[in-house]
């Protein structure tokens, strides 16, 4: 089983479910995305300031699945703003993975404090005429930063992975990306293993689905028309959590799931994070 596909503003595609990779390193980490991508994952999500770039490259060689059908993500980090920076930080990551080319760039968090996002985005727009990156995007910015970008060189981002669970549903600037064509992807889909997997909102509509409560959220993702990246590291998990595209949430009960917010559940404001 693999998620269908959703359109992108630069005319490629993207998996609607990807696995996010912090935490899974080294030979075990490989071993673990490696399964995950056999059990039907295509789009990884990982990023420099993860060191385990390596780990995708093991897990990409050792798999029987064409290149052209992996949609691979990587993340510039803060301390490499800046357009000439940008450039040899992606090097150094397209080098760990292996890769002729990487199919989505992210700017990891915007650091207005430094204010070279946008020099770091027009290194972005280089890269793709180049043809060494397909689609490129941003991770942790408003609807402000969002608008520069577009405003100063002309381009749109292809996405915006923000926070995103029913905790914290982004109403708002969900509306942002869908007015200026942009796909939400969501980090921390399952808000981390919270409290939230018991939440008798969640657990009733799971049951009367017959799913688990982690299939609700995650449906509840895609039918939000965010593309959310879980992270298991065990099969099993793994394979439920991409289970999630034969049954359908009501839009009572989608509602009901985004009555759970409350708001951002750690220090990620994009305004004054700091990620070097
Ligand atoms: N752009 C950004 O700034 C950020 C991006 N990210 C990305 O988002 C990804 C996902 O976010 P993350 O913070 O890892 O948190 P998630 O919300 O994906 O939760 C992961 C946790 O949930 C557990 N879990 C996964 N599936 C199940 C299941 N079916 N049943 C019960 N427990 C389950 C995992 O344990 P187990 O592995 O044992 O199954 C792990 O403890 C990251 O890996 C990263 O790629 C994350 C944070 C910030
Ligand atoms: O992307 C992640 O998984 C993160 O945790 C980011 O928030 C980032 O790596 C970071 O800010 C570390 O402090």
């Amino acid at each position: 089983m693999t998620a269908p596909s959703i359109g992108l503003n630069d005319g490629r595609t993207l998996p609607s479910l990807g696995l996010g990779t912090y935490g899974m390193n080294g030979a075990e980490g490989a071993e673990q995305i490696a399964v995950a991508v056999e059990s039907g994952y295509r789009l990884l999500d990982t990023a420099l300031n993860y060191g385990n770039e390596d780990a995708v490259a093991e897990a990409v060689r050792r798999v029987d699945v064409p290149r052209d059908e992996l949609v691979i993500t990587t993340k510039l980090p803060g301390r490499h703003h800046g357009y000439e920076e940008t450039l040899a930080s992606f090097e150094e990551s397209r080098t760990t993975l292996g890769l002729d080319y990487v199919d989505l760039y992210l700017i990891h968090w915007p650091l207005p404090r430094l204010d070279k996002f946008v020099d770091s985005f027009r290194a972005f727009v280089k890269l793709q005429e180049d043809g060494l990156v397909r689609s490129i995007g941003v991770s942790n910015f408003t609807e402000a930063h969002l608008q520069r970008l577009s405003d100063e060189t002309g381009v749109v981002p292809a996405v915006n992975q923000i926070e995103l669970h029913p905790y914290f549903p982004q109403a708002a600037l969900r509306a942002v990306h869908e007015r200026m064509g942009i796909v939400t992807e969501s980090w921390s889909p399952l808000a981390k293993q919270s409290e939230l997997l018991t939440e008798p909102v969640i657990t009733e509509i799971a049951s009367a689905h017959g799913r688990t409560p982690t299939q609700i959220v995650l449906r509840w993702h895609v039918q939000l028309g965010a593309v959310p990246v879980p992270k298991s590291a065990d099969p099993g998990r793994q394979r439920e959590n991409l289970d999630v595209f034969d049954f359908e949430l009501s839009g009572s009960e989608v509602a009901a799931i985004s009555g759970l917010e409350r708001g951002r559940l750690w220090d990620g404001d994009p305004e004054t994070h700091e990620e070097f």
